[in-house]
């Protein structure tokens, strides 16, 4: 209400001071709160870190905090609109992901990279949020200030608003004083202006009458009146001064007023400005809550990606300790094969001990019986001595012993011929005793001397005793080769040469093998490999080069190498053939081959050399040693391959001390193809005393103008010396159930460790171990045009399409064969169900054998191929064209002409993808249609017999029935 003193204008001018004091009221508390606010304990950088709800509890009051709170989130607000409108949408979509994926406790099947990248969004934004706030937070600093600077400019003029009040208060009193004071005055003067003008003519000076005291009275009042009225005007010049300031001050007054109003009026807006901040607030505070959501979802994040670091961590370690334990597990494998190999040399040496155990008890039965027999003999012999003695006493009067009549003679020779008429003894025996007669041996004369007085049955059992030592236990037979297994192997003749000689060797012959000293063969093979003291010359280019000779046994055969010193280092090349003067380096070998045998005195019955490497003997030998008188021999040629026929200028063929006027003639060693090039395979069929080849189909084959190369005329014209046995295979070397390349051995009646085989070379191939019964194709061989190399590309191809897994083993010596299948083996790479191994590796050769299911051979011609009896030995089913050895060892599931007992494989005739599919698709349909009768398959081409048995034995007849003849006809 208006106060009741004061006037209308005064009592209207109160209403704002009211209100300035509710104000003054209000920015003190707020001047207290922002005081509580920034206290320095809590820098804007901390809050901003502070979560909303910790804010709340520190001023859990009201409108003003939340006023000022509204201010600070309108601020920020407006930041974020401003400066992080792009971050703030950038939020939203982090929470929007975040909402999703945190939406669960569990970690959402999110990546570990990705968190870590939603993470660092997280942290960005809640970074930016922070730094937007703090600056809000600095704006309403700034505000606050501002308004309070103002509060003070109003709180002055209203001061001076106070002031100007009381003094207008004292001007207006003075101003009724001075009014008062003029009324008094102008009433005087009235009584003055009547008092003289009803006195008139007296003297109002003097001062004896009374009027003129009373005159004189008022003149002395009258005086102090002026003096009073001189006093007011001043007092009201001065009061009309106040009045001056006072309009002065009301002016200015109603300036400040319309500055407050202004004031006011902006204080108002600023106060819109804050309501405006209460949604913003609330967004702030939503964005809090989003953040504080950030955080604990941050949290989790990180505790998870801590946890997943540490998982990592532990997967890593687990990791590092998997490849170790696979390290160890391989060092294991290792060791345990190696256990088992020196388990297997322990069983077999404990074998050998208990066999000379069995042989020492044997030999000392003998020895005692022979001690016995010795005793006896002994006494006989002093009997005897005593009776020859007594004899020769009796017969120093006769005849000398060593001079026993012509009749004695004849008498022993009729003697022997009645035995065999009368069938008491075979003719062979019969043809040795009559030699012995006729060659007058002392021992047939001393054994008839000393029969006297026996019995006829007792005569004869002693004489032939006689023909038993003239018998030879076999015959000596030296092969001259260029390769050798497992030392020096490059293909199948290597396998032929170790296994054909161990055959004869088992049958009880003499054999040994003269081989180069390659530098890359594999010594380690070679058991009690040494270096003879001796030199062996022979004969190269017109001068004498000396040799260094090696001796060892490889599988317990006798093993000749030969390291010839010549300048050219002919064997020191890091590979076994390839070498632009492969003619030389075994021209060379094969004559320092044969003169060792030579200067070492021997004298074999059969010198069997193989390969146009070695097809030199041949002629060497016959031209050359056989004038010398090393003629014991006769020569056995065999060729492995007609496509290899070691041809060259006819000059170069005189570097081994060959005549090449002799030999250079067509039906002597003139190649074909010029008249001035030799062949040295046709040289050694025309000088062997028997020519054979590795299979009858490849005998036949070449005997075709075809399939001969050339050749087919010289085979047939030496026709009668020419035949085809189909190799063998060494099953001691091949053999799963000793074979400690692989790794579970097993055999026909337990195919359990087939599968295991399988599975390790699958995954050691890192191919897809998924389906154990997917078929498994293998292949094995050298990658020339005589495999079939398209045929194998297509394979792989077939093999993919019919569900199965392929892989090869092979390398090419043709440069653009060995680049196509590289190709292929890229292509291939990551394929689960493809692997090409593009080298030479014989432990592997014996894991694949054994893991494959299916074997394929493609080849476009065949002289044997032994990795088709191999593959049947280890259980893996061969698929193969018709062709040489392949058509002689295997023979097609569905050929109703065949004996069921022999069929075992699959077979195709025509060279070409379709008939090779049609053969692969008949493999997998059986393979697939019934596991039972696949078994059955399998254990059949397990038990067949590729063994060199029946083969040598072929081989050992041609040797005995040439050596034979050629006895026969030394004796004509
Ligand atoms: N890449 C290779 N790694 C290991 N052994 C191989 C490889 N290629 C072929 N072999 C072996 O060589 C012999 C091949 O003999 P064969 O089938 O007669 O063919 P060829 O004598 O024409 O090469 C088999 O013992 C086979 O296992």
């Amino acid at each position: 209400a208006p106060c009741p003193r004061l006037p209308v204008a005064c009592a209207r001018r109160s209403l704002p001071v009211i209100c300035r004091t509710r104000h003054r009221n209000l920015s003190s508390e707020h001047r207290k709160r922002q005081a509580k606010r920034i206290s320095p304990k809590q820098s804007p950088l901390n809050m901003a870190f502070q979560p909303p709800g910790e804010e709340k509890n520190e001023a859990p009051d009201s409108t003003s905090d939340s006023t000022l709170h509204n201010r600070q989130n309108t601020l920020s607000g407006t930041i974020l609109e401003t400066d992080v409108t792009s971050k703030t949408g950038q939020i939203g979509a982090n929470n929007y992901e975040i909402e999703e994926a945190g939406g669960g406790e569990e970690l959402p099947n999110v990546r570990p990279e990705d968190l870590i990248g939603m993470i660092k969004n997280a942290q960005k934004n809640i970074l930016l949020l922070n730094q937007a706030r703090v600056r809000a937070l600095e704006d309403a600093d700034k505000l606050l200030a501002e308004k309070e600077s103002l509060q003070a400019e109003i709180n002055v003029l209203e001061m001076k608003l106070a002031e100007t009040d009381a003094q207008l208060k004292v001007a207006a009193q003075e101003k009724v004083n001075v009014e008062l004071l003029e009324d008094q005055i102008e009433r005087l003067k009235r009584r003055m202006v009547l008092r003289d003008t009803r006195e008139g003519g007296t003297d109002v000076n003097t001062s004896e009458s009374p009027l003129g005291a009373e005159l004189n009275a008022l003149r002395e009042e009258n005086m102090v009146l002026k003096d009073d009225i001189q006093t007011l005007k001043s007092k009201l010049t001065a009061v009309r001064e106040t009045e001056e300031r006072v309009g002065i001050l009301e002016k200015e007054r109603s300036t400040l007023e319309v500055s407050f109003r202004e004031l006011e009026s902006k204080f108002a807006i600023s106060q819109d400005d804050v309501m405006k901040l209460v949604p913003l607030q609330s967004e702030c505070k939503a964005l809090w809550e989003k953040v504080g959501n950030l955080q604990t979802f941050l949290d989790n994040l990180t505790k998870q990606a801590e946890q997943a670091a540490s998982v990592l961590q532990q997967n890593h370690e687990l990791q590092k300790k998997v490849e170790k334990l696979e390290a160890s597990l391989e060092a294991i494998n290792e060791s345990k094969l190696q256990l088992e190999k020196s388990e297997y040399i322990d069983e077999l040496l404990q074998q050998k001990v208990k066999t000379l155990e069995e042989h020492l008890q044997i030999s000392d039965q003998e020895m005692h019986s022979l001690i016995e027999l010795y005793q006896e003999s002994v006494k006989e012999f002093q009997d005897a001595l005593n009776k020859l003695k007594e004899e020769s006493e009796r017969r120093s009067l006769e005849l000398d012993s060593n001079d026993m009549p012509g009749e004695f003679w004849s008498q022993l020779l009729l003697t022997v011929d009645g035995w065999f008429l009368e069938k008491k003894i075979s003719s062979n025996d019969a043809k040795l005793l009559r030699e012995m007669v006729w060659k007058r041996d002392s021992q047939i004369r001393d054994a008839y001397l000393a029969c006297k007085g026996m019995g006829e049955r007792e005569i004869v059992a002693k004489f032939l005793k006689l023909t038993l030592h003239g018998t030879s236990p076999g015959l000596h037979i030296v092969h001259i080769a260029a390769e050798m297994a497992p030392v020096a192997k490059v293909g199948g003749l290597g396998d032929v040469v170790s296994g054909l000689c161990k055959a004869l060797q088992r049958k009880g012959h003499l054999v040994e093998i003269v081989v180069p000293k390659y530098d890359c063969m594999n010594c380690e093979l070679i058991t009690d490999l040494k270096v003879l003291d001796v030199v062996v010359q022979s004969y190269f280019d017109g001068q004498q080069f000396n040799n260094k000779i090696w001796v060892g046994t490889v599988e317990g055969l006798p093993v000749y190498f030969i390291e010839p010193h010549h300048p050219a280092r002919f064997f020191l090349r890091g590979q076994y053939y390839g070498e632009h003067d492969d003619f030389k380096r075994f021209s060379f070998f094969s004559r320092a081959a044969l003169e060792l045998v030579y200067q070492a005195g021997k004298k074999p019955d059969i010198i069997h050399c193989h390969d146009w490497q070695t097809a030199f003997v041949a002629p060497l030998y016959w031209d050359i040693y056989a004038t010398r008188g090393f003629d014991s021999a006769r020569i056995c040629f065999t060729c492995h391959n007609f496509e290899y026929q070691g041809t060259a200028p006819a000059s170069e063929l005189a570097s081994c001390g060959l005549d090449v006027d002799h030999l250079n003639r067509p039906d002597r060693m003139q190649d074909r193809s010029a008249h001035d090039r030799i062949n040295t395979v046709k040289g050694a069929i025309v000088y062997s005393n028997i020519v054979t080849t590795v299979s009858p189909t490849y005998a036949q084959e070449v005997r075709s103008a075809e399939g001969g190369r050339g050749l087919n005329d010289t085979l047939k014209f030496h026709a009668r010396k020419f035949v085809g046995i189909l190799n063998g295979i060494d099953t001691d070397t091949w053999n799963p159930s000793s074979d400690s390349f692989i790794r579970v051995q097993y055999n026909a009646d337990d195919l359990q460790g087939k599968a295991a085989n399988k599975d390790a070379v699958r995954k050691h191939m890192n191919l897809s171990t998924k389906d154990a019964s997917q078929p498994l194709v293998g292949c094995i061989t050298r990658l020339v045009p005589q495999k079939g190399v398209h045929l194998i590309r297509h394979a792989i191809y077939k093999t993919l399409e019919l569900g199965g897994q392929f892989v090869l083993l092979g390398s090419s010596p043709v440069p653009y064969i060995q680049r196509e299948f590289e190709g292929i083996a890229n292509h291939f790479q990551s394929n689960p169900h493809v692997r090409l191994l593009l080298k030479y590796d014989d432990a592997l050769s014996h894991l694949i054998y054994a893991a494959s299911d299916l074997f394929v051979i493609p080849s476009i011609f065949e002289p044997c191929g032994l990795t088709q009896m191999i593959a049947m030995r280890y259980g893996s089913v061969p698929i193969v064209r018709k062709t040489g050895g392949l058509n002689d060892s295997v023979f097609d599931i569905d050929d109703k002409t065949i004996p069921v007992q022999f069929r075992n494989g699959f077979t195709f005739v025509k060279p070409d993808e379709q008939a090779l599919s049609s053969a692969m698709e008949r493999a997998f349909k059986y393979y697939n249609q019934n596991p039972e009768i696949w078994q059955q398959l399998v254990q059949k081409v397990m038990r067949m017999d590729f063994s060199w048995d029946s083969s040598a034995a072929q081989y050992e007849e041609l040797y005995e029935m040439s050596v034979a003849r050629a006895r026969a006809s030394a004796r004509a």
